[in-house]
Formats: C-alpha cells, sequence, structure tokens
C-alpha cells in the first residue's frame, strides 16, 4: 500500500483561532502524524506563535512533497501573503484573496494528487460575503472548484454520532420550502455511499428524522413526514438503502437510540448540528461528500472572541487531520471500482 501524501491545511480566517489551532495541532502531530502543510503566511504564523511563546519553528515549503521529511521538526509552510496583517478577533475583508486562494491551491494540490485531500480551518462567512464570495461555505465552493454534478453533502462525523443535514446554510423558512422528496432522496443515497467508502461501512443504517414534533403525530401535527419523508424512505430501500423512519426527532438522538443507527439524516442545518455540537464539540469532524477529493473540517467556526489567546482547543481539528489521513489510507488501498 503506498502511503497517502501530506494533507493540505488552509489559513481560513486569519482573524480567528485557525493560526493557533495549527500551531497546537502541529505539536501534538508532530511525532506521529499524520503530516501537512499549511498554506498561511509564514510570517503572521511566527508572530502568532512569538506572541503565544509557543516553540513553532517553521519550514517554507514548496510543496506538500517537502512537509514530510521536515514534519517532525518544523511547521511545514507553503506561502501565501495576506494583502493587511492579521489582527485577532477582526477579520477584514481585504484577505478574503488570501482565505480563498488558500483553498483553491489546497484543492489543486489534491486534485493533482500531491496532496492527500484538504482540511479547511473555519472562514467567516459574513466577512467573505462583504468581499463578494458568492456561495454559502466552503461545501458548495468546493463542489463548485472540483465541479460536481450535484451539489455536495455534509456529514458531521463524531464518535459517538453522524450527522447530515439535507439542506445546509439557509434560513428555517426556505429550508422548509426546499424540502422534497427528492432531496431527501439524493443526500441519502450520498450519504450511504460517503459511508461505505469513506467509513468502510458496508451497509449502512441510516435514521431519518421527522420535521415536526412527535413525527408529525401522525398528520395532527404537520403532514410532511406523510407527504414527503415516508415516500423518500421507501425509495431509498428501494434502491437498497436501509433507511428506516421519520423518527420523533426529541428522541433520536438518546445514546439507547444512537446505538441503533449509523448516521442520523436530519431535515435542517441545526436538527442535525446542535445535537453533534452537544455531544462532542472537540470531537466532531465536518467532512464533505460527494466530491472528488476527501475534505474534513473542524466542526467549529472561527471563534473571534477567543482569537489570540492561546486558549482555543485544537481538538477538533486534530480529529480533522486524522480522519482525512485515514479516508486518504482507505483510499490508497481500495481504489474506487472503475
Ligand atoms: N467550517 C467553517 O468554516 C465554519 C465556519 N463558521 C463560521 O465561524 C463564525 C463564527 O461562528 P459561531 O457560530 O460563533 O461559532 P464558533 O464555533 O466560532 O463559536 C461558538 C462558541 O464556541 C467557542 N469555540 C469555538 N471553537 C472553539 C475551540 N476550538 N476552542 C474553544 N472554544 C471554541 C467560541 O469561543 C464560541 O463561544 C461564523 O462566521 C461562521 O460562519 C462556523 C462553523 C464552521
Ligand atoms: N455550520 C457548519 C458550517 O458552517 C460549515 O460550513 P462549510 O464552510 O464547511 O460549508
Amino acid at each position: 500500500m503506498t502511503p497517502a501524501p501530506p494533507l493540505a491545511l488552509t489559513m481560513g480566517d486569519p482573524a480567528g483561532i485557525g493560526g493557533e489551532i495549527t500551531l497546537a495541532a502541529w505539536a501534538r502531530l508532530r511525532a506521529a502524524g499524520p503530516a501537512f502543510v499549511v498554506l498561511d503566511d509564514p510570517r503572521r504564523l511566527a508572530g502568532l506563535a512569538a506572541g503565544l511563546g509557543w516553540d513553532v519553528p517553521i519550514a517554507e515549503v514548496g510543496g506538500p512533497e517537502e512537509a514530510a521529511a521536515v514534519f517532525a521538526d518544523r511547521l511545514p509552510v507553503m506561502t501565501l501573503r495576506l494583502p493587511v496583517p492579521a489582527v485577532p478577533g477582526r477579520p477584514d475583508p481585504a484577505n478574503a484573496p488570501a482565505v480563498l486562494g488558500a483553498i483553491e491551491r489546497a484543492v489543486a494540490l489534491a486534485q493533482s494528487g500531491r496532496a492527500g485531500g484538504v482540511v479547511t480551518n473555519p472562514i467567516s462567512k459574513a466577512t467573505l460575503y462583504r468581499s463578494g464570495f458568492a456561495f454559502p461555505g466552503h461545501t458548495e465552493f468546493l463542489g463548485a472548484l472540483t465541479g460536481t454534478s450535484a451539489p455536495p453533502v455534509m456529514l458531521l462525523a463524531s464518535p459517538m454520532l453522524r450527522v447530515v443535514p439535507v439542506t445546509i446554510h439557509v434560513s428555517l423558512r426556505r429550508a422548509l420550502d426546499m424540502l422534497s422528496t427528492a432531496e431527501i432522496v439524493r443526500t441519502g443515497l450520498a450519504l450511504a455511499a460517503g459511508l461505505r467508502e469513506g467509513f468502510g461501512i458496508d451497509a449502512p443504517r441510516i435514521a431519518v428524522a421527522g420535521l415536526n414534533p412527535h413525527a408529525g403525530e401522525e398528520g395532527a401535527m404537520g403532514d410532511e413526514e406523510g407527504v414527503l419523508v415516508v415516500p423518500a424512505i421507501e425509495a431509498l430501500r428501494a434502491r437498497g438503502v436501509d433507511a428506516f423512519g421519520p423518527l420523533p426527532p426529541d428522541t433520536m438522538f438518546t445514546a439507547r437510540a444512537r446505538a441503533g443507527y449509523d448516521a442520523a439524516l436530519c431535515l435542517y442545518h441545526d436538527q442535525a448540528l446542535i445535537p453533534i455540537k452537544t455531544l462532542d464539540m472537540d470531537g466532531g469532524v465536518n467532512v464533505t461528500l460527494g466530491l472528488p477529493i476527501i475534505r474534513t473540517s473542524p466542526d467549529h467556526g472561527t471563534a473571534f472572541g477567543i482569537a489570540g489567546q492561546g486558549v482555543a482547543d485544537p481538538s477538533s481539528l486534530v480529529a480533522a487531520l486524522r480522519l482525512a489521513a485515514e479516508m486518504a489510507a482507505r483510499r490508497t488501498k481500495e481504489p474506487a471500482a472503475p
């Protein structure tokens, strides 16, 4: 089995906690890996480390190929200069070209096989929107960069729970309007394929959430279960997916209920993300399914309120790096069928 090349880690918003969790993740992983190269401004990373009193020597490298050799001793950085100096907690749309450039370069490295996968530090969506960024978040941007034919699917995974929202970054009102049987089926199929290919779960059990209290109470509290969700479950089952439900959303995340499925297919963003972040904010990882490359990310955001203080927990980033490396190793071992 050929070892997968180092991972490409993006800078995220340089005013957020991405820099310091990158430094801390390197310190945790330098001995045992997985190795990664970060696309960032080495001067700002060195300044951040110095300001925090952390001993993180930096190596400017030309590509992931050089990262593995230096990783045990120095943090490998592929240089991207920031247009304006980063101030912790104060995001500046002027730095958007570097933030987005890091994502574009990381994707190119993964597509060419030079990087084993892409791991992204958190971006500030509102700041990027102010600079003209036209995508809701990484998930949709990565779909466009890699030319996927269908919108990618967002999976949040932790050892305690895996969840997928059918609708992602839209208002709750719009999410309800967007829900359809076809979209639930499409997302469920992508989830089943992602669990097989990325996680080695051959026959995944997928619990499908209801939308309304008590999953509609036989239609008395809403008819979306009968009209949209039940037909979707039947269609998924007809396609060989072990999907079941709709389950009442308020009880489907108890420990006992979680033991009965490999992933929960949820109908909107917070129905999926509240349970996983409440259960395991530090161990949760965001995985994008349906891309030709591997992409993971910590489950949290930029945390501007604590940026630059050195108190941010790097555990979710470390988990994201480890999961990306595991998925890359699985791909190397089991190449996709032609
Ligand atoms: N993958 C990505 O790029 C993501 C980006 N975001 C973006 O992050 C920005 C802020 O979002 P929020 O909703 O405030 O969520 P957030 O995750 O940044 O912060 C929520 C709370 O958790 C704390 N927190 C987050 N990460 C932490 C860590 N590693 N260690 C210790 N405490 C931590 C924060 O201090 C805050 O109290 C938004 O612009 C959002 O779009 C949010 C989630 C994912
Ligand atoms: N709430 C999850 C989140 O914001 C992650 O979005 P993305 O940037 O990974 O698409």
